[in-house]
């Protein structure tokens, strides 16, 4: 589904909170106007559906209780931008719906008062995502919202529970409202469900199908329904009902094969392995010979193997992806981690076993990750992603809604089923997403590629990976390939060592970084370089912003290429540097990075790089890593850059240019004749990059 953002549409100031209006459109008119908008209605299949994203600012709880204990008013009684809390409406869709960023219809109830419901946040698999006309609807606790013109209002339903689609035969619908069921018999409402299911309309055929279950007590005619049933929802990717139904379909014969085979698919789709593998070794039991529970078998232990061992074939993985292709087959490797409390923040996620540098710390598949990588609807793609899942498999709520929702004040009743729905309150969701997902490149080893660096990335939820707190100077770095992201440890990590993420590539001052965590997430970092940086004055803060901005300035921000740079630019950066290194006070920054150096000495590297200075070059190198925190030596000793990883203490930042600088010292060393070393340094870059990208890869994709 292609996704385009809302705007919010904004309370009007016309209408009189809480008074029932004076005056509003009748049913004639919201008809007229109505159909005048179903005829500029873009009906083609892949017209891009608007999301309406939640504003946290306008949070308000989705309804927790039954249909049945609310008291239901006639729509003449709603007030203007009211949350009618203890009332609900029950009306009939009198017109077509009008789909845009949710689903409007003109509806009526049992006086014959006409309005208009907007349905925001159904998925396509719901029928309730377009109200076809006939259906009786109930909203529970409904919104009534002015619309800007005096008369103008509009019953607004954003919690996807709080609007059910009641059966026609429910006594709850009154008289007045009620057809009759419109199909008698349960054959009847089968065969509606088979012609819906040929239409590939398959929430209706759901809904029939239901019917069908409903209006027969035979259990040999609901057997093969079931059945039915249960292939429409793993169509529909609703994977909780189709296991049910699948389930629900046994007849205790040999057949009973494909009712094991399909519960095994269905909790295939939600990632439960071990449970599928039972179910299709039973399957496989009653039918040894089907080829196609022989595959999903074979295809389960895979699974299987990869969540125990953490064996994965990533040049595969990488080779498998495309456009259309981002989610990956693949199981997760969560064992040498654990959830536990942290000392830092709530709960954070901690070493199972003793960890080398560069050791896989998890691989975790996406819980939830459209393919959407355009920057402007990658956020609204992941909510809209993130609020059918909980709708369509609340299973997924347990690992879903468990996540730290910045403080939003929960009723405590999301996830439970009411009147046969998942309670989802479509504001936590958003609360949650924004204190947890992370974004995504399609291949972090593809985004390392300069020509490549187009800022494309997908928003997605890893929720193990979520539980891990930031720190600027992390001991993990993650990669994505695809939906699978991949943690490495980027030193050696003790048993039981909190493990620790940066949540995004930390800014260069102190300040301005923590007033991003703050801002994005609510925290101030207390890591040994946040912490040390906090005890250095501002008037040294200062200074060293002045400097760099002056560094900056002089070199416009860039950084030299192959060209010769005047000798008397080179002499100035380096007079800065010099002037900004003793901005960096000895007890603060002893052992810690200074990232305020890293662009200076970087660009001197370049520059004398360019000049074939390789002496200049490796001493400016080397000043790089120890910027970024790694222990090197005076430039005459003799050292061992393949141990940098292992013995630079615990305040190292790793990054892609740390692979770069340990590259560029390789080609210095050879230049200078020093064999040795520049094997060595090699070997540190290659080891490097894969902390960066996640597996071993050739390192001239960074040339490329
Ligand atoms: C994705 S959650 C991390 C897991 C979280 N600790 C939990 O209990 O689920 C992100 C939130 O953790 C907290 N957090 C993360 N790193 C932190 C740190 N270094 N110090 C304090 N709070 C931190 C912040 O409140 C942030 O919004």
């Amino acid at each position: 589904m292609a996704v385009v953002v809302a705007t919010p549409t904004m309370a009007s100031t016309k209408a009189n909170p809480g008074a029932v209006p004076s005056r509003r459109l009748g049913k004639e008119e919201l008809t007229k106007t109505h159909k005048a908008h179903l005829k500029k209605q873009d009906n083609s299949p892949h017209a891009p559906r608007a999301v309406k994203q939640p504003v946290l600012s306008d949070a308000y709880p989705a309804s927790t209780k039954s249909i049945r204990e609310l008291e239901i008013i006639p729509l003449s009684e709603l007030r203007a931008e009211t949350h009618h809390r203890g009332k609900g409406i029950i009306v009939k869709a009198i017109s077509a719906p009008f789909v845009g960023a949710g689903a409007v219809s003109i509806v009526e109830d049992e006086f014959g008062n006409a309005d208009k419901l907007a349905i925001y946040n159904q998925a396509d698999s719901s029928i309730l995502s377009g109200v076809p006309e006939g259906c009786v609807v109930a909203v529970k606790e409904p919104y009534y919202k002015n619309n800007g013109a005096e008369d103008d209002f509009m019953i607004c339903v954003d919690h996807p529970s709080d609007v059910i689609l009641l059966r026609f035969t429910d006594p709850i619908i009154p008289e007045s409202l009620r057809l009759g069921p419109l199909l008698k018999t349960a054959e009847d409402w089968r065969n509606a469900a088979d012609r819906a299911f040929i239409e590939k309309d398959f929430p209706t055929s759901v809904f029939c199908y239901s019917e069908a279950l409903e209006a027969s007590e035979d259990a040999a005619f609901k057997a093969p329904i079931h059945t039915k049933r249960a292939g429409v929802n793993l169509i529909l990717g609703r994977y909780d009902a189709a296991k049910a139904d699948a389930l629900a379909s046994r007849t205790g014969g040999p057949q009973d094969w494909k009712a094991y085979y399909n519960a095994g698919r269905a909790a295939y789709g939600l990632c439960s392995y071990t449970e599928s593998h039972t179910l299709l070794t039973t399957a496989l039991d009653l039918n040894p010979t089907n080829a196609n529970i022989q595959k999903e078998h074979a295809r389960c232990q895979a699974r299987l193997r990869e969540e125990e061992t953490g064996a994965y074939d990533f040049p595969a993985m990488h080779a498998s992806l495309g456009p259309h292709a981002v989610h990956l087959d693949r199981g997760s490797f969560l064992r040498n981690t654990r959830v536990a409390e942290s000392a830092h923040h709530g709960r954070g996620l901690f070493a199972a076993r003793d960890l080398r540098a560069g050791d896989v710390v998890f691989v975790e598949k996406a819980t939830l990750m459209p393919n959407q990588y355009e920057p402007a609807r990658a956020s609204a793609a992941l909510y809209a992603l993130m609020v059918r899942q909980l709708c369509d498999n609340p299973s997924l709520a347990g690992h879903v809604l468990g996540l730290y929702d910045g403080g939003y004040e929960r009723s405590g009743e999301e996830g439970a089923v009411v009147d046969g729905v998942a309670v989802v309150d479509v504001f936590l969701v958003e609360a949650i997403r924004t204190k947890n997902c992370f974004s995504a490149p399609r291949s972090t080893l593809e985004d390392t590629r300069p020509s490549v660096r187009d800022g494309r990335q997908a928003k997605g939820l890893w929720v193990h990976a979520s539980r891990m707190n930031h720190n600027c100077v992390a001991n993990t770095m993650r990669s994505f390939v695809g939906d699978m992201l991949i943690s490495r440890a980027t030193r050696d990590i003790k048993e039981g060592e909190e493990l620790f993420q940066q949540y995004v590539p930390v800014k260069t001052m102190v300040d301005v970084r923590n007033k991003q965590f703050k801002d994005g997430w609510g925290f101030e970092c207390a890591c040994v370089l946040c912490t040390a940086e906090n005890r250095s004055p501002e008037a040294m803060l200062a200074k060293r912003k002045e400097l760099l901005a002056a560094v900056e300035k002089l070199c416009s921000k860039k950084m030299p290429g192959r060209e010769l740079i005047p000798d008397a630019k080179i002499r100035s950066v380096d007079r800065l540097a010099k002037q900004l290194e003793e901005a960096h006070e000895k007890d603060v920054y002893e052992g810690l990075p200074r990232l305020t150096l890293i662009y200076p000495c970087n660009w001197l590297v370049a520059a004398h790089r360019g000049r074939k200075n390789h002496g200049k070059v490796v001493k400016y190198a080397l000043k790089v890593l120890r910027n970024f925190g790694f222990k090197v030596p005076d430039e005459s000793e003799v050292w061992d850059p393949r141990e940098i990883y292992t013995k630079s203490g615990n305040a190292t930042l790793m990054t892609v240019h740390v692979v770069a600088t340990l590259r560029t010292l390789a080609e210095a060393y050879e230049a200078l004749g020093h064999k040795e070393m520049a094997e060595r340094c090699a070997e540190a870059a290659e080891f490097g990059y894969v902390l960066v990208t996640g597996s071993k890869n050739d390192l001239t994709t960074l040339d490329k």
